[in-house]
């Protein structure tokens, strides 16, 4: 997004992080006095009950080719200067037309997110917590110094919770702790982070992304860490780009599989994820493989292709939007097809990982541009919007919360989040507090149809 440019939209507003909490509670209690006075004057029940909702939608096949529609709606499409706004259609409920649905999840899981470290942890932790992530959250290791140990995931994970539980002293948020694996990780060191309660190890690909330059360039070389992994039973996180000049960016994930191959031929009983994944080779290789191998993906690879990141789409206005900039950079529109198809299909081995990865505007506004989405506060409202308009709704909680317990072999969540179907404006930016700056969220400005309750 061109400088300035979220500021001249009138829509946007820029939000203190603790104001916005403060003013969250205050309009849920507004909302909550609404309804209470709305129930004593009719006597009725508002809230459609979750069963009765869904055995009216009728069930439609997966379309197949969701896109039209899903860009339609897509959410640039709404920022566009001039162009209508949605409005979201109330829904009847018997004598009541006025109160918008809501939709209960199982509390979703996220299997890749940056919490950061020094003040942006301290501003990124309340975010997710009021975004409605307050389960499981995979902290990845890309901090500085990078996790490289037990004793440092464990480090992270305190220092994680205790931001938790300063906002919120009944958080019940699980940051699930990694190891960064890198080229000199000895297999002792695994074995030790594993004791200590580390579950995922995380590889990177040198120099492909941020703080990569610890990276993996020969994949051999991490063999005898694999090994203690496939040993003692942690699961490993590829970051699925080769790493090699020799294979053009947009090709990268397609050419990693083959590394990938190598890896599943010599450790067939370690079980891998192939995280963020953005296109239809990587789709197919996922689902090609046994029960040991797992794919996450995001929500923005879902919405958006690398025309809306280089200004080619019409949504991204013909400017380069480096916001939604990230690696792997999104692909082309077939590659978002088949993760479309994939996730809305209820395949169990892909669930969602956002990958949320906050730059401060000066990082992302700038030459040399820090590769990385915010999209912490518009995932789950999106991932409604898009399951909900697909007809698919049941299998939303499949893909936020079950498929990657299972995987990972946790129990689901107890715990739920609710959301309204209410029209909601994303802020143009977020203050990043202490930082003198501030972080663009993904949608930055938009009008999304559902919110998450407070
Ligand atoms: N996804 C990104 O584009 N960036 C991530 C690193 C990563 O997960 O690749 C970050 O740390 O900012
Ligand atoms: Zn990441």
């Amino acid at each position: 997004m061109a400088a300035g440019e979220a500021r001249r939209r009138g829509r946007g507003r820029r939000v203190r992080p603790a104001r916005a909490g403060a003013e969250l509670a205050r309009r849920a209690r507004d909302r909550g006095r609404r309804r209470a006075a709305r129930h004593r004057a009719l006597g009725d029940a508002v809230r459609r009950p979750r069963a009765r909702s869904r055995a009216r939608r009728p069930r439609r096949r997966l379309r197949r080719h969701p896109f039209p529609r899903a860009l339609a709606a897509h959410p640039h499409r709404q920022a566009r200067p001039g162009a209508p706004r949605r409005h979201t259609p109330r829904r009847k409920t018997g004598r009541l037309t006025t109160e918008p649905r809501t939709i209960r999840l199982r509390a979703p899981d996220n299997w890749h997110a940056h919490f950061r470290d020094g003040p942006m942890l301290d501003f990124l932790v309340p975010v997710f917590l009021d975004s409605g992530w307050r389960r499981r959250i995979v902290a990845e290791p890309n901090i500085t110094p990078p996790v490289l140990t037990g004793d440092r995931a464990v480090w992270y994970r305190d220092a994680i919770l205790e931001r938790a539980r300063a906002h919120d002293p009944a958080t019940t948020v699980d940051p699930v702790m990694t190891i960064q694996i890198t080229e000199t990780t000895p297999g002792a060191t695994v074995r030790d982070a594993r004791s200590k309660g580390v579950g995922i190890g995380k590889v990177y690909p040198f120099m492909v992304t941020t703080h990569s330059g610890n990276g993996v360039q020969d994949y051999d070389k991490i063999y005898p860490a694999l090994e203690a992994a496939q040993d003692c039973g942690l699961i490993v996180q590829f970051h699925g780009e080769h790493p090699s000049d020799d294979i053009e960016g947009l090709n990268k994930e397609a050419g990693f599989t083959a590394i990938l191959d190598r890896i599943r031929a010599r450790f067939p009983k370690l079980k891998l994820t192939m995280e963020h994944i953005t296109s239809r080779a990587a789709v197919d290789w996922v689902k090609a493989q046994g029960d040991g191998v797992g794919a996450s993906v995001t929500v923005h690879h879902l919405f958006t292709t690398v025309d809306d990141v280089l200004g080619y789409s019409k949504a991204s206005g013909g400017l380069m939007r480096v916001h939604h900039g990230c690696k792997p950079q999104p692909k082309w529109r077939d590659d978002r097809a088949a993760l479309n198809e994939v996730v809305l299909s209820g395949h169990p081995r892909f669930f969602y990982g956002g990958d949320d990865a906050a730059h401060l505007r000066r990082r992302k506004e700038a030459e040399g541009s820090a590769c990385g989405v915010w999209n912490t506060m518009a995932a789950l409202p999106l991932l409604v919007d898009l399951f909900d308009r697909e007809g698919q709704l049941d299998r939303l909680d499949p893909f936020l919360s079950e498929h990657g317990a299972r995987f990972y072999g946790y129990d689901l969540n107890a715990e739920s989040v609710t959301l309204v179907e209410e029209p909601w404006v994303v802020p143009a930016e977020v203050e990043a507090t202490g930082m003198g700056d501030s972080v663009v969220p993904m949608c930055a400005g938009e009008t999304l149809k559902w919110r998450v309750r407070a």
